[in-house]
């Protein structure tokens, strides 16, 4: 990572004029503003900076919409204080002469802008942090790319999309060097920019591919995956083409975003491990019973688009079955490694989850379920698409009713912060709902 220090020296040498200061919004995108590193060396660094706090009660559009306690026409649209992590200060190695640096979320009078992501999960690391543990995070982001531009794919309707990969590539190095260039210009940039990968492979679907990074503590995973996401998508675009992380762009396989967790203590003793049956702790079958029975009404959190809920289909290593499994594919939680590794996945979220979010989500589970002293259950073993366990909801408006009425949510993040994406929900279905769509219009146009 950069230092300030060394920032002012690449200023002063002119090897770098502007500095990004960015914020993650309720979709999980880098919105922000480009400063003149000047202005942000003189001014920023010590006074912070300021944005208009629709930015968190917009929607994917930037529509202004009704629904939201904290920013709204009858509250004038004032700003919010962007204040700057310097501890997530980075190159960004595509553009010329540019940093970039995450930004904390609060009024004017310091206080925190409880709906931002960012502080939703500083809450709950602060949470951890009074039992004197940490949590170690790792995201798996899957991505489709395809030949076109993102332009010329918005002006075609996203019909007839060319895959970069025309069969599926799955661990396929003869299949993945086709777009190897683009692939590495990715994963060298992102070390450039801090992130440590550790591997990249190829998918099913065609033209999918995923890159791995190395897990490090909860926030710090999440501030790489949104850096990540965005920076992909930019160097996607400076090839000409364009990168998917929706959770399911086409019929076949989605993007999946599996999210890994384990606990450790200040001297870094594992939390989760160290006991039988399975190597897991008292602790660890608690907090993975935890999240298990909390899995159906924090799903909201994990899956918060309507497309999302497309990627849930059987027998396409996306999950139907809340249930856990020891290394097993077709649960929504699946026990992986050995020892000091053990860790928790998720395979519920999509590539379209907000990280911040979905990490909270899974510790708010988790401490509940140690505070509660839950009995994890028998892993399932076999085809859990067959078994008659319960299901991840189906729809967005399943997963929101679930939401809503959720006491884990409601102790953990608080009345305001449920409300708020309760309300987020609700404008996204309300949209859908008044859109006529492509498939309506095969279905009926002149055959009904
Ligand atoms: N690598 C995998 O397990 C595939 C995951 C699958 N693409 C999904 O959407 O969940």
């Amino acid at each position: 990572m950069l230092s300030v220090d060394r920032l002012r020296d690449d200023v002063e040498a002119g090897r770098v004029d502007t500095v990004l200061l960015a914020v993650t919004d309720m979709q999980g995108r880098l919105q922000g503003k480009r400063l003149s590193a000047r202005y942000f060396l003189e001014e920023v660094l010590s006074h912070a900076a300021e944005g208009c706090n629709y930015l968190l009660a917009v929607d994917v559009d930037m529509n202004t919409v009704d629904g939201y306690a904290m920013s709204s026409w009858e509250r004038g649209y004032g700003d919010f204080v962007m204040r700057p992590d310097l501890s997530t200060l980075r190159r960004v190695p595509w553009h010329e002469g540019t940093v970039l640096l995450l930004a904390d979320l609060v009024w004017e009078d310091g206080a925190d802008v409880v709906a931002s992501p960012r502080q939703i999960l500083r809450r709950q690391l602060a949470r951890l942090a009074e039992r004197g543990w940490t949590a170690y995070v790792g995201t798996e982001l899957e991505f489709v790319v395809y030949d076109d531009s993102y332009e010329q794919a918005w002006q075609r309707g996203y019909r007839d999309l060319t895959p970069a990969n025309l069969y599926n590539v799955d661990y396929s190095l003869l299949g993945t060097s086709r777009i190897e260039p683009l692939l590495r210009r990715i994963r060298l940039g992102m070390e450039g920019a801090g992130l440590y990968v550790e591997s990249a492979k190829g998918e099913c679907n065609l033209g999918q591919h995923e890159i791995a990074f190395r897990f490090a503590d909860a926030l710090t995973t999440c501030d790489n995956h949104v850096f990540y996401k965005n920076g992909a998508k930019e160097i996607a675009a400076q090839d000409g083409r364009s990168i998917t992380f929706m959770a399911k762009p086409n019929q076949r396989e989605g993007n999946s975003c599996h999210i890994h967790i384990s606990l450790r203590e200040a001297d870094g003793t594992p939390v989760m491990a160290g006991g039988e049956p399975y190597g897991l702790s008292e602790t660890g079958r608690r907090f993975i019973a935890g999240q298990l029975a909390a899995m159906r009404e924090l799903t909201l959190l994990y899956a918060p688009n309507i497309n999302s809920y497309k990627r849930f289909v059987p027998g396409s290593f996306a999950p139907t079955a809340v249930k856990w499994g020891v290394d097993n594919r077709t649960c929504s939680l699946r026990l992986v490694g050995h020892g000091p590794s053990l860790r928790i996945e998720n395979r519920v979220p999509g590539g379209d989850v907000n990280p911040y979010l979905a990490v909270a989500a899974m510790i708010a589970a988790g401490l509940r379920g140690i505070d509660d002293g839950l009995e994890l259950e028998e892993p399932f073993t076999g085809n859990a698409y067959d078994s008659g366990a319960e299901r991840v909801p189906s729809t967005l408006r399943d997963a929101l009713a679930l939401w809503e009425e959720s006491p884990i949510a409601e102790e953990a993040f608080g009345k305001d912060v449920v409300e708020h994406y309760a309300n987020n929900a609700r404008v996204e279905l309300a949209a859908f709902d008044a859109a006529v769509t492509d498939w309506e219009l095969y279905r009926g146009f002149e055959r009904l």
